[in-house]
């Protein structure tokens, strides 16, 4: 059976923005072989920056972590890189929280800073290679 590309959530809080367009540009053929969703203004600098196809929620104060949360808490989501900025009051604190708090419901990785996310996603670049999602280095 054909094994099915993972469904990644990528947001960034505004500071954190540059950070995720550049932890992106270290992981391109595996994010290009996963589902990517993503909130509004993340998934619009990701996109434009390496072309690949983002599905793109609204902006996070707009509801976009919500709608993130909805489809992950439908088993959706299977794993979700969130750059929050800890030092900046947000006006959608509680919309943050509740992602973050359906992660933990439902048991989906959920890396909120940068040496997690690579960690998450070198997990899962070596995943996507054992179950052919993705070429091996050597086959590459
Ligand atoms: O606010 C966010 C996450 O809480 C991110 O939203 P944007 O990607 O639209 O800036």
């Amino acid at each position: 059976m054909q094994p099915i590309a993972p469904r990644l959530a990528l947001i960034a809080h505004d500071m954190k923005k540059d950070d995720i367009v550049a932890l992106c540009g270290e992981y391109v053929p595996t994010l290009a072989a996963c589902r990517l969703l993503a909130t509004g203004t993340t998934g619009g600098r990701i996109a434009e920056r390496y072309g690949l196809d983002i599905e793109r929620m609204l902006s996070g104060p707009h509801g976009g972590d919500l709608q993130i949360g909805a489809q992950l808490a439908e088993g959706h989501v299977d794993a979700v890189i969130f750059l929050r900025d800890p030092m900046t009051p947000q006006p959608h604190e509680p919309d943050i929280n509740a992602l973050v708090r359906a992660c933990d419901v439902h048991n989906v990785p959920c890396a909120t800073n940068l040496a997690t996310s690579r960690m998450l996603l070198d997990v899962l670049t070596l995943r996507m290679r054992d179950s052919g999602l993705l070429a091996t280095a050597a086959s590459a």
